[in-house]
């Protein structure tokens, strides 16, 4: 019923529900608890959020929550595109500073398994991406960090140039990798 796939990083899994097709469009069981389980996917999800980003181009990130806020994300597009990526924040991690990318899409039905202790964003490839996501942990702003999208250190290959991103004032001013404290040990 659902299809896990580990990624570059093993920890980052993209999974992909079964959707069941009819004369009527599909549909799909985006989280099953017990299903999400059995195929090594244990975390408390507690809350969901919904965001709309017009513009293609568009990128939102990176950001993280600190402990004890820290925030595994289930992530999935309902609308649009987008490229989206985690980036390893785990110092003692032989993958820390290292990310992936993968692209989900309302039609792909992909979704995005993030764990704690790294950093997640997007970039959106059409107009009017709607993402859907679960976190593990509430929004706390006292335990919301960034990290800068196009830190050249992370060697991340946004579908973007940097002057053409849509990005909020905070994304701009985000630190950069080395500025970083060690957030997740
Ligand atoms: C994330 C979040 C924001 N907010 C508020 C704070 C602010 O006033 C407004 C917009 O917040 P932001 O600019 O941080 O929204 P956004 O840039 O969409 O933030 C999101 O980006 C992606 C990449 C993630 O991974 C998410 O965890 C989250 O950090 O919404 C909440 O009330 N609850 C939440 O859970």
């Amino acid at each position: 019923m659902l299809t896990v796939e580990p990624t570059a990083i093993s920890e980052v899994k993209v999974v992909t529900p079964k959707r069941f097709g009819d004369n009527r469009g599909f549909f799909v069981e985006t989280y099953h608890k017990q299903r999400f389980v059995e195929a090594g996917i244990d975390m408390e999800f507690v809350q969901d959020n919904h965001s709309l980003s017009a513009l293609a181009g568009t990128v939102r990130g990176l950001h993280f929550q600190s402990d004890p806020f820290a925030q595994a994300k289930l992530i999935r597009v309902v609308r649009g595109r987008v490229l989206d990526v985690a980036v390893d924040l785990r110092r003692s991690s032989p993958t820390f500073g290292r990310h992936v990318a993968v692209e989900l899409s309302a039609e792909n039905g992909r979704q995005l398994l993030v764990p704690v202790g790294f950093a997640h964003g997007f970039c959106t490839l059409e107009p009017d991406t709607e993402i859907v996501y679960k976190v593990s942990a509430y929004f706390s702003a006292a335990h919301d960090h960034g990290l800068r999208w196009n830190d050249p250190s992370l060697g991340i290959d946004w579908p973007v140039a940097p002057a053409d991103a849509i990005l909020s004032d905070k994304d701009r001013k985000q630190p950069m990798l080395a500025e970083l404290p060690i957030y997740f040990a």
